[in-house]
């Protein structure tokens, strides 16, 4: 693993985000780094949910687990894209992605004591759109796949 979170590496100003702003104290601040061996290819987040995050009890809320695959995709698009082009994710100017879309497929109840392991892989990068497919697994068992339709954020945003 990187030692530095591509979201600790975000602009002050873009680092609210309640999935994985690291000024954001009321969120998850969430934070992916690059899989062992698997730079440019490969992205990896933990989460231990807390007993507040519950949906049936002793299993967790299915919208915080969208909301890991949201932010762990939006940032591995960020890593990926800087990566490809031999750019430092905290260069300026400032290249951050946004959710287009977001595709959530539940397969087994995600147990709420365990640590939760996000892995991303990419099935397409360009440079203004990036495709990721996430696996949120604990003790080797996916619980949840997702698709993250990242979009280069446009100036809106600012
Ligand atoms: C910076 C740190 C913050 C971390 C963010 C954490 C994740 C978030 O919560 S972000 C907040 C939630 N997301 C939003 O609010 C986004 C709101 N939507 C928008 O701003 C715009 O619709 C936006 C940027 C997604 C797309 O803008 P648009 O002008 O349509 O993009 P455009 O340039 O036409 O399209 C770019 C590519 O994306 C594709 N695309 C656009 N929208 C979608 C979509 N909804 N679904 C699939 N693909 C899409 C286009 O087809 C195009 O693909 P290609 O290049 O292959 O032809």
């Amino acid at each position: 693993m990187s030692k530095i979170a591509f979201q600790d590496c975000y602009i002050q100003s873009l680092s609210h985000c309640y999935g994985c702003g690291k000024n954001n104290p009321e969120g998850h601040q969430l934070k992916s780094y690059w899989l062992d061996n698997y730079e440019g290819s490969k992205t990896i987040a933990h989460f231990t949910p807390k007993p507040y995050h519950t949906a049936i009890p002793g299993f967790v809320y299915g919208g915080l687990l969208a909301s890991l695959i949201d932010c762990h995709g939006t940032g591995s698009a960020a890593a990926v894209v800087h990566y490809k082009n031999n750019l430092t994710i905290g260069s300026d100017p400032t290249i951050r992605f946004v959710t287009a879309a977001l595709n959530i497929n539940y397969l087994a109840p995600t147990p709420i004591d365990k640590q939760l392991e996000l892995v991303g892989e990419f099935s397409q990068v360009k440079d203004n759109k990036v495709i990721v497919d996430i696996t949120l697994s604990t003790n080797n068992v996916i619980c949840v796949k997702g698709e993250v339709v990242a979009v280069k954020m446009p100036a809106t945003f600012k």
